[in-house]
């Protein structure tokens, strides 16, 4: 279990990118779902031990992670959101060189795991080839094999997908559920359909503040009943959004998909339809905005 504690950072420039967050994480892959610059990578690099926090508790199983930061890195496994790899040398030889540095001091047994790695990543073929020349998905791929060496217990993915291809980021994925088997995944992402379609739980995060957190099905089962859709133009869209509290807009050539919270259908153009994870993700920033007026 992974217990976030009035987790708080600011940077000096004055940004609080960590806002007093609060977080329980179990095993398993746990999303957390945010707009560009919530705070996303601040808190992954902080669980990471990357930077330190202004104040705040992290513990994972026995571990204060903020005391004991060594502890911690022996059983995490990191992808940072940039993650470089160095020119001309072979996937091979550098997964051995990080295994190295991760401790792993016998020749025989690094080898093996190594190659482990390759296969479960499905880069054994290209075990030879340059990291250089390899594709985004690949490199990709490559880097949660890195983050795989030490066995890792905890580990973090901020931001993975970017500039993937539609196939290659569902390998990523089916990749990451097999590795969250045995371990707590946290998976950072803007993206809506990803969060939804790999983790079970998760938490919003805007403003460097945790605005919901849960089961997703728990989280959409609160709007069951409030959320109303209605097709219509732009020009009525505009008239709407002065009255009524608006979660999306979806365009259509001309058409219009209006989503909106309500107790009761706004108006007779609206129909029921059952809340989904965008609509539990709007909901939450809508209401972090009214509470900051
Ligand atoms: N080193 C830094 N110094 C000053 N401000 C920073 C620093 N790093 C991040 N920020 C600011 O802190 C806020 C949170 O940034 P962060 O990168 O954690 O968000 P994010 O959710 O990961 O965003 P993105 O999805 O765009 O990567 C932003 O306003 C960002 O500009």
């Amino acid at each position: 279990m992974l217990t976030v504690t009035s987790l708080s950072k600011q940077y000096d420039n004055g940004v609080k990118a960590l806002n007093n967050i609060e977080l329980q994480i179990g095993k398993g892959m746990f999303g957390l779902l945010g707009p560009n610059g919530a705070g996303k990578s601040s808190l992954m690099r902080t669980l990471a031990t990357i930077q330190a926090p202004d104040s705040g508790y992290i513990q994972f199983n026995d571990i204060n992670v903020l005391n004991r930061p060594h502890a911690l890195r022996r059983v995490l496994g990191y992808l940072p959101q940039e993650f470089g790899v160095y020119p001309r040398v072979s996937a091979f030889r550098l997964l051995d060189y990080l295994a190295v540095l991760k401790g792993i001091h016998n020749k025989n047994v690094r080898h093996k795991k190594v190659n482990e790695l390759l296969e479960q990543t499905n880069l054994l073929n290209h075990k030879h080839k340059s990291v250089a020349t390899f594709s985004g998905g690949m490199v990709r791929r490559f880097g949660i094999a890195q983050a795989l060496i030490a066995s890792p217990e905890l580990i973090v993915v901020d931001e993975p997908t970017a500039g993937l291809d539609p196939q290659e980021r569902n390998r990523f994925y089916s990749l990451l559920s097999e590795v969250s088997e045995n371990a707590t995944l946290i998976l950072s992402s803007h993206i809506i359909e990803d969060i939804e379609g790999l983790c079970s739980n998760l938490a919003i995060i805007n403003n460097g503040k945790v605005v919901n957190q849960g089961g997703i099905s728990s989280l959409s089962n609160v709007l069951g009943g409030k959320v109303w859709q209605a097709q219509t133009n732009e020009q009525q869209v505009s008239q709407w959004q002065k009255v009524f509290s608006f979660l999306s807009v979806k365009s259509i050539g001309a058409e219009r998909f209006v989503r909106v919270l309500a107790d009761i259908p706004p108006t007779p153009d609206f129909y029921a339809v059952p809340p989904n994870l965008e609509d539990v993700y709007f909901a939450a920033l809508a209401n972090q905005g009214q509470e900051a007026k």
